[in-house]
């Protein structure tokens, strides 16, 4: 069983959340290679002591980091506690994540009782093997 990548981002409204869930499911995150958003990774390192590789801050480019590596199929989980309440100035990337997550077949989870279900699977650590879709057909497409 090869070791889990997660990604996780919160925005400023639900980093407290995310905060306590790591928290509460620290011994299973250490053994996953955590990526974050710049300030969202700070603050699990600072807060929860998680061993986390900080991309840039979501308004700076997180996002376009966090779905670069989900389409080098580098990420295996994404769990985003995103803000259903306010817009924010990076909108955009933020549905550009989501969208690169359902193209590559990411688990993703955007509240808290999700982020619990991924976490309560025998999945996590099992020998599941995500399947990554194959777009060779549409790479080769006629033009
Ligand atoms: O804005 C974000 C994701 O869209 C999160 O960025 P930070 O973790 O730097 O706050």
């Amino acid at each position: 069983m090869s070791t889990k990548t997660v990604a996780l981002i919160a925005h400023d409204n639900r980093k407290r959340e995310l905060v306590e869930w790591a928290q509460l499911n620290k011994a299973s995150m250490q053994k996953c290679k955590v990526f974050a958003t710049g300030t969202t990774g700070k603050l699990l390192k600072s807060d929860v002591g998680l061993e986390v590789t900080s991309l840039q801050s979501g308004p700076l480019g997180g996002d376009q980091q966090i779905g670069a590596l989900i389409a080098e199929g580098r990420i295996d989980m994404l769990i985003f506690f995103w803000d259903p309440l306010e817009p924010l100035p990076h909108d955009q990337d933020i549905k550009a994540l989501l969208r690169l997550a359902v193209v590559w077949n990411i688990p993703v989870a955007c509240n808290r009782s999700t982020a619990d279900f991924l976490f309560a699977s025998p999945l996590l650590f099992g020998d599941y093997e995500r399947t990554r879709p194959d777009f060779t057909d549409y790479q080769n497409r006629k033009l």
